[in-house]
């Protein structure tokens, strides 16, 4: 198993960082030799997916531009007819420049008319320094092509947010260099990406190790998730107890089943109520009511989920007891609200999605990840934001990006299945975050094993167990 290469793969570095890997990485390549290799990964990935084909190649002032120019002229080479306009010509003295005195083929005008006489556009105007919004002049040049690849990002596609600054163009093919970068997962950034390719261009991979680049994709390789052992018994699978509201009993039954269905050694429900309903609900289950002061006795019952179906009181009851005790609480939610702010503290995770997150922690600018980071390290709690783009943030600065996921896991109850896979996978063991990020992961595959169609939410329960095995089968292949 190569745990440690993957982790690395799935590094997600930032504009900022990721001049910083440049500046280490001149001491050991010049940049024209790095934007050389650039510019040969863009021709070699635009060979493998198009026919020759006329090309516009569409060139900023930066270093983006620069590796226009050396695709311009390795396509040019290959016999490809190629065009280059430029915006504006790079500063002299550049790396850009020296690649720009290098194009010595047809230069056109940078207009709508030059992208409309060509069959390809390949997107060299701005990429990791693109600094502000764009301009009518160049969205209106970008916006005429048909079929366009870009250069490190879709110019206007910010690369460390992924938000649209102004204007993008929806690139059918994006080559990026060394590994991808946040925006280029982050939503609306992602759906202007089309096919990502990431090249090597030599920059040496102890780089990436001496800075502490700590944002990740969320895949399997990036955490590890536990076999079933020939020694297994129940209490080391774990147990997970789920606070059980007195009148609303839908949401803390989804959690439990999920526990149940994707390996938690024993389920536990504390009902405030209603305990026949818990009861019938599965016989895999345990239920308990009475005091629950007493029931929080017990040093094996550690993790607990609390929030879904809660009213106010019970939340406040259960969790100032929970925390009392010195358990391991997974809080969503009713949990979630600002009243609640000194509890959420003690809890483990939080899995707000983005409106109970701006209740707890008020709106943010710009940039999700930055407030995610934030607000783990406030509240010294991992925190799950979910939505399309799940971002996963530990306190001590570490963010997994998920896109493991789709459209159909938005529907009632998919968040309180969400708790009930966390719970389990703290209850085996697993290190907070890591067991955050691979719930957030099984919980995704078992949408993508419902087949074209639309699960509800005791289907993902039922793929649970099916998609924890996938997690784990991705990483011993
Ligand atoms: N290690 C690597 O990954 C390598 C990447 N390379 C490529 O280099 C670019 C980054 O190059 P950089 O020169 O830092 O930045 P850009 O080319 O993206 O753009 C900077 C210039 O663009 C101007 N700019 C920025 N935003 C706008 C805008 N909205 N409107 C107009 N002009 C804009 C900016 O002007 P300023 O006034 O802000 O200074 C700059 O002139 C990376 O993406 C890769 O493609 C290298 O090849 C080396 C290896
Ligand atoms: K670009």
């Amino acid at each position: 198993m190569q745990l440690k290469n993957e982790k690395t793969n799935l590094l997600l570095i930032n504009p900022e960082e990721m001049n910083q890997v440049d500046k280490i990485a001149m001491q050991y390549l010049p940049v024209l030799t790095l934007m050389e290799n650039a510019g040969l990964a863009v021709a070699r990935a635009i060979m493998q997916f198009y026919k020759p084909c006329k090309i516009l190649v569409l060139c900023g002032p930066g270093n983006n531009g620069g590796d226009g120019y050396v695709v311009a002229h390795i396509l040019a080479n290959e016999g490809w007819p190629v065009k280059v306009a430029s915006l504006k010509p790079p500063e002299k003295g550049t790396d850009a420049y020296k690649a720009f005195v290098q194009w010595n083929g047809d230069k056109t005008d940078f207009n709508i008319q030059s992208v409309r006489d060509a069959d390809l556009v390949v997107d060299a105007v701005f990429g990791a320094g693109l600094s502000r919004d764009i301009d009518d002049h160049i969205s209106s040049v970008l916006k005429a092509a048909d079929h366009l690849v870009a250069i490190d990002m879709p110019s206007g596609v910010d690369g460390k947010t992924g938000i649209i600054r102004g204007y993008a163009p929806h690139a059918e093919l994006t080559v990026t260099f060394c590994r991808a970068k946040a925006g280029h997962y982050l939503l609306p950034g992602r759906e202007y990406i089309g096919k990502l390719v990431i090249a090597n261009i030599g920059i040496p991979e102890n780089i990436l190790s001496e800075l502490s680049i700590n944002t990740w994709l969320n895949e399997p390789g990036l955490w590890e998730l536990p076999i079933a052992d020939v020694e297994d018994y129940k209490y080391h699978r774990g147990i997970v107890n789920v606070v059980g509201g007195g009148t609303v009993t839908g949401a803390a039954r989804l959690s439990a089943l999920a526990a149940s269905s994707c390996g938690a050694g024993l389920v536990h429900i504390f009902a405030f109520g209603s305990r026949d309903l818990y009861l019938l609900t599965s016989p895999c289950f345990m239920v308990d009511e009475g005091d629950f002061t007493d029931t929080l006795q017990d040093k094996r019952r550690k993790v607990w989920v609390c929030g879904p179906g809660l009213t106010e009181d019970e939340v406040k009851i259960s969790l100032i007891n929970l925390i009392k005790t010195n358990k391991t609480i997974v809080a969503d939610a009713s949990a979630l609200t600002k009243e609640n702010f000194d509890l959420l503290k003690q809890c483990a995770v939080i899995t707000p999605h983005i409106g109970e997150f701006k209740r707890i922690f008020g709106d943010f600018k710009d940039c999700r990840i930055e407030a995610v980071k934030k607000a783990a390290s406030i509240l010294n709690t991992v925190v799950i934001l979910k939505g399309p783009d799940t971002l996963i943030a530990s306190p001590d600065g570490r963010v997994a990006v998920n896109c493991h996921a789709n459209a159909r896991l938005a529907t009632a109850g998919s968040g309180d299945v969400l708790t009930g896979v966390i719970a389990t996978l703290l209850a085996c063991g697993m290190e907070v975050w890591e067991a955050s990020c691979a719930a957030v992961w099984i919980h995704g595959e078992a949408a993508f094993l419902h087949n074209n169609s639309w699960p509800n939410a005791m289907d993902l329960i039922h793929n649970l167990g099916k998609a924890r095995d996938n997690g784990r089968y991705h990483v011993e292949k």
